[in-house]
């Protein structure tokens, strides 16, 4: 190990309360909006099939030329309050909200630019009135801040010479400033999700990224800051030159999930994956037809798999121009809501379990009460799953949580092997049950295998 001044700067996972509430909290609602939701995929008569808060980028469209979209930001059909009772049924525990994307407009009146709601028509604080009405109905606030900035002059992709330099001097004084604002402005926010970090200016600036999250812990502590602000001495990102994970969680699965096979490594540390609806569409696109997308079923597996791996899940909306929802994204949060009115105990506080992966979906520890639960989503053809457990630990009794009252036959497979046969007629829903397990000396936590 190399002595690093920019690296991780603690190990494990943080046991104060603010990080416990995150890792309790485990579902979150991501939301993507912006300038980029008025033209919502479509340039010039041409739809684009690529994610739609990347429009100005896929479209080449000038930032000037983008920048007067300011003129069209109206959303007189917002409600904080409606997104909020939507969000709080439906069963997120946090949000997490873009406050400013790559497009550079700032959805919150900033000192510091005036290319935020400020200069729009419709001038309504939109983080103001999110963060109030999330927090009123008790659900966690966190902002996403992209530093990546296409609209701002002194933005840099690289540091290529002394211009570059006093630019990007400036542009961080900018983000710097616009953050302290943010915290100042809106003292109930969790945390930030840092965005827009990939190239080499942000790389070639470790020390800029521990100080921000410094600065941000000193503004608030408590503060979560996730890990792809980061960057050290060497322009690791994530994880730092010695292998050690920067910021208070993992956030490097974007649209994609850690693999039970290679990658349980992840359940050593607090992480969190973000998801899409459709195959890659943050912001509003008015053509969900250019790619697959993802049932209500398919959501809750992408779900079940983040929390049986450790993990959180975002699952992202992209609200309309005019502050409205679309009717697919308000049916999914629906469906999500009826799901987890019934199985939400084995989603909240989950945790990984370890034991071995069985093909007919996941097991959930919860991390408080150590209650085990199996969430069947592939239905078996034979009528019944196969639950393998560690030496010296037995299940004693299996019941759906769609009626606790109901018991599942349990009969014997091989040592340490038992069939839960399953009722018929077979479930439309990832099934989910609760099983009583006795283990070697029955204290709390003796069936979870040492986490790997
Ligand atoms: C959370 C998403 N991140 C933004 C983005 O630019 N992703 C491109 C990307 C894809 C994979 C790894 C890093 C970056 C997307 O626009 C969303 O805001």
């Amino acid at each position: 190990n190399e002595s690093l001044k920019y690296g991780s700067q603690y190990e494990g996972k943080r046991q104060d309360e603010a990080m416990q509430k995150f890792r309790e909290n485990r579902l979150g609602q991501f939301i993507h909006w912006g300038l980029y939701a008025i033209p919502g995929g479509k340039w010039d008569g041409k739809i684009y099939p690529g994610a739609a808060e990347w429009l100005q980028s896929w479209a080449d469209v000038p930032p000037e030329e983008w920048s007067k979209l300011i003129n069209q930001w109206n959303p007189d059909e917002f409600d904080a309050q409606e997104w909020a009772h939507m969000a709080k049924e439906a069963g997120f525990k946090y949000m997490t909200v873009t406050t400013k994307h790559h497009e550079g407009f700032c959805l919150w009146p900033s000192e510091y630019t005036d290319f935020d709601v400020a200069s729009a028509p419709n001038k309504t604080d939109i983080m103001g009135e999110l963060i109030d009405a999330y927090t009123k109905v008790g659900i966690d606030v966190y902002f996403y801040y992209s530093i990546l900035d296409w609209h701002h002059p002194d933005w840099r992709y690289d540091i290529k010479s002394e211009e570059d330099e006093q630019a990007f001097e400036r542009y961080k004084t900018y983000v710097d400033n616009q953050l302290t604002e943010l915290v100042e402005r809106y003292p109930e926010v969790k945390g930030f999700w840092f965005d827009g970090t990939w190239d080499k200016s942000v790389k070639k600036n470790g020390k800029w990224t521990l100080e921000i999250q410094q600065m941000l812990k000193s503004l608030k502590p408590g503060m979560i800051v996730n890990s792809r602000l980061r960057a050290d001495d060497h322009g690791s990102r994530h994880f730092d030159s010695n292998d050690k994970l920067m910021g208070d969680y993992e956030s490097g699965y974007e649209r994609r999930l850690p693999s039970f096979r290679e990658d349980t490594i992840v359940t050593t540390r607090d992480w969190e994956a973000v998801m899409t609806v459709p195959e890659n569409q943050w912001g509003y696109h008015q053509d969900w037809s250019v790619s697959h997308v993802k049932s209500t079923n398919e959501v809750l597996e992408w779900i079940t798999h983040s929390v049986a791996m450790g993990g959180n899940m975002l699952v992202n909306i992209g609200p309309k121009p005019d502050g409205t929802i679309r009717q697919q994204e308000k049916t999914l949060m629906k469906e999500i809501e009826q799901w987890m009115d019934i199985n939400g105990e084995a989603i909240y506080a989950g945790d990984y379990l370890g034991w071995e992966k069985q093909d007919w979906g996941y097991y959930i520890a919860d991390q408080k009460t150590n209650e085990v639960y199996a969430l069947v989503f592939n239905v078996p053809v034979t009528q019944k799953i196969t639950v393998a457990t560690p030496e010296g630990i037995s299940i004693e009794e299996a019941h759906p949580l769609k009626d606790e009252s109901e018991s599942l036959k349990i009969s014997e497979k091989g040592p340490n092997e038992v069939f839960i046969h399953l009722p018929q007629p077979m479930f439309e829903a990832p099934y989910v049950i609760k099983l009583k397990v006795s283990g070697k000396d029955g204290s709390k936590g003796t069936y979870r295998k040492a986490k790997t």
